[in-house]
């Protein structure tokens, strides 16, 4: 397998497309994305990235009037209290509707900074700049935006597509090896609910497909960001076909949930993965071959595929919550086969416990 040396764009469709842009040094091409009728820009970005923001206030203040904000790392971001901050910077700094957010970290911060655009003044223009593995295959992508509350994760949100995505593959130098790992659980999600081949890549050589210099790497990134493209373009507000790209989400998001966001979102969908993959077994629709297969890929790279036994009933009280319930009905995604996603309507209690006593540890 070659590298590509050159970009690589995705279109995502609907009735505001944009491009994901993906490459080295795209970053470049910030400018040109926020478009010439914007005047003043927010940098919204966690501290780990001060100097890159800083960089990119330099590189833009020529053209625009740049502003900083830095938030809380990680889901610490995720919060309605800085969302009123990043409200205020730009209340205080006259924002108007012709001027532009930009996100440039991880999911955290994508999430966090499409929320704001979308709600000020009911909604600017945001360009993503994903910084981390997941947020470039899954969380800049699509325009789902939000905040966590007490009660859950992404309860509060808006549909808020971005202006453009760019996928700077520079930018991912500095990002820690286990922050690497766990985007691979999104870009296996996306090998189990549409593209196989992304499995093979990583099952034949997990070293060279997690090195972000490698042809292989480059391979299912684009992948994974070609799945997500796909289904948003589709179906950009979750009315049916959108809800496969939440496989593994029903119990990672409680996982999250009962861990006060101290796990790593990635590790937790892992865990929601391999229960996933229990519950089509155990209810008859995926082989063992392809059940068993989530844990081995997970675990190969080093992603976790169990959870205490006695978390259970907590759990399960949290996806009550989950955004794909209906009139108090559970609904899971699963699989009949690979790339074969489906909805499963309220699973039996006793099935649910039984496929969680197969990842308890
Ligand atoms: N909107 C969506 O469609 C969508 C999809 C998937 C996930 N998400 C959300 O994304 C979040 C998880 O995103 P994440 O895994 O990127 O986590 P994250 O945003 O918390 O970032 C992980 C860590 O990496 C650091 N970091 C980021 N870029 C770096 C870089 N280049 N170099 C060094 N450190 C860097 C961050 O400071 C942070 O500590 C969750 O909140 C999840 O719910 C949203
Ligand atoms: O884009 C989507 O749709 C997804 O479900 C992608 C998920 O990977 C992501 O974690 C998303 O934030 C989950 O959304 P939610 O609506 O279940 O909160
Ligand atoms: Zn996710």
């Amino acid at each position: 397998m070659t590298a590509p040396d050159s970009t690589t764009t995705i279109r995502v469709g609907g009735d505001e497309g944009y491009d994901v842009v993906i490459g080295d040094g795209v970053l470049a091409g910030l400018g040109d994305a926020l478009g010439p009728a914007v005047k003043k820009v927010l940098v919204v970005h966690p501290s780990t990235l001060g100097a890159r923001a800083a960089a990119l206030r330099e590189s833009l203040q020529d053209r625009f009037e740049v502003l900083l904000a830095e938030i809380p790392d990680a889901e610490a971001g995720k919060r309605i209290e800085v969302a009123a901050f990043c409200w205020q910077v730009l209340g205080q700094a006259d924002f108007t509707r012709t001027d532009a957010v930009v996100g440039i970290g991880g999911g955290a911060v994508t999430d966090l900074a499409g929320f704001v655009a979308a709600t000020w003044l009911r909604g600017v223009r945001v360009v993503q700049v994903p910084t981390t593995v997941l947020g470039m295959v899954d969380a800049a992508v699509g325009g789902k935006t939000g905040i966590n509350t007490n009660e859950g994760k992404n309860l509060v949100g808006a549909f808020h597509p971005p202006a453009a995505v760019l996928c700077d593959l520079d930018l991912l130098d500095t990002l820690p090896r286990n922050e690497i790992l766990a985007g691979f659980a999104e870009i296996v999600k996306a090998g189990f609910i549409r593209y196989p081949e992304i499995l093979d890549i990583i099952e034949a050589d997990p070293d060279a497909a997690t090195d972000p210099a490698s042809p292989q790497f480059r391979r299912v990134v684009e992948l994974a960001i070609r799945m997500k493209a796909d289904v948003v373009s589709e179906d950009l507000t979750e009315q049916g076909l959108r809800e496969i790209l939440n496989y593994g989400h029903t119990l990672g998001h409680a996982v999250e949930h009962a861990e006060r966001y101290q796990w790593r979102h990635g590790a937790a969908i892992s865990v929601g993965m391999a229960f996933a993959a229990e519950l089509g077994r155990l209810s008859g629709r995926l082989s063992d071959e392809v059940a068993d297969r989530h844990r081995s890929i997970l675990e190969l790279l080093g992603l976790p595929t169990t959870y205490p036994a006695g978390r259970w009933p907590t759990l399960l009280a949290t996806m009550q919550r989950d955004k794909k319930s209906r009139a108090g009905q559970l609904r899971f995604i699963v699989l009949d086969d690979l790339a074969k996603p489906t909805v499963m309507l309220a699973p039996d209690q006793s099935l649910l416990f039984a496929a969680y006593q197969e990842i308890a540890s």
